[in-house]
């Protein structure tokens, strides 16, 4: 099954949702020209890391921009793996990835787990329980952020129960543009499945970011890869490609869970 992809590398207005819905109305209804199949935006795209105001930025039960995207699903007739928002509830402010579909349903939410101190994600967010799964066309993904990729282990619980194509949506500063790049080709060759990449442009008050949004094959060969700059990377993927790569080196197979505790 092939699938076209268009990941909206978004430079992002630092604690101004209504800029941030603006700007990237324009860039996904730019993507759309292009039909893509699934619109991927990346972390904390409506507020940025103004993480000291989100008592007052912080999107309510994530309702503002799940509304966002419905809308934008049904507009253009595309998947939204939706990025990441701010998104309060009653026990306090998640970082929560929305996946909406063509049909404007809201299929799944992931908050995410790993909690990246050197940002202070610790001293305002709370993580998230939750996996990562979701299906869309029938097909199983995941859709982790930013950090979670040093964890392979949560990775691969995910590759276990089926998912062919990883989705990750990051605000990945540039001095770790290497560890960026790295991990994501590790990821992608040792769970054999796409490594779909959505990171943020420009710079906020403490963090320059690096772009390089990626798409990488399950061979971990990088299809396609962003500059620095705001833009929009899209290429097709062919997810029958995951099943060719695990019969030729069958590491599901050949795991032995039993020695890795
Ligand atoms: N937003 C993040 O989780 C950043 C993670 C990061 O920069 C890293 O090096 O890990």
């Amino acid at each position: 099954m092939k699938l076209k992809i268009s990941c909206l590398q978004l430079d992002i207005a630092f604690g101004d949702p209504s800029a941030n819905y603006q700007s990237s109305e324009k860039l996904i209804q730019k993507a759309s020209n292009g039909k893509p199949d699934i619109i991927v935006l990346p972390e904390l795209w409506t507020t940025g890391y103004d993480l000291t105001r989100l008592d007052t930025i912080a999107d309510k039960n994530a309702a503002q921009t799940i509304e966002f995207l419905k809308q934008a699903a049904q507009k253009y007739r595309v998947h939204f793996v939706g990025g990441s928002v701010a998104n309060r509830g009653e026990t306090g402010v998640k970082n929560t990835l929305l996946i909406i579909n063509k049909d404007g349903k809201l299929v799944h939410q992931y908050s995410k787990l790993h909690l990246f101190k050197l940002m202070d994600e610790h001293r305002y967010l709370e993580p998230g329980v939750e996996k990562g799964l979701f299906e869309l066309e029938k097909r199983r993904f995941a859709g982790v952020i930013c950090y979670d990729i040093r964890f392979p282990e949560w990775i691969r619980s995910h590759t276990i129960q089926g998912a062919e194509a990883l989705f990750v949506v990051a605000q990945w500063p540039a001095p770790r543009l290497s560890h960026w790049r790295a991990l994501l080709i590790a990821r992608a060759i040792e769970n054999q499945c796409f490594v779909i990449a959505c990171n943020r442009s420009g710079h906020d008050p403490n963090n320059q970011f690096a772009g390089h949004s990626m798409i990488i094959d399950p061979w971990g060969e990088v299809v396609a890869e962003a500059g620095e700059n705001e833009e929009f990377l899209t290429a097709e993927i062919d997810l029958d490609h995951v099943k060719e790569i695990r019969k030729l080196i069958p590491i599901f197979e050949d795991r032995k869970p039993e020695h890795y505790k």
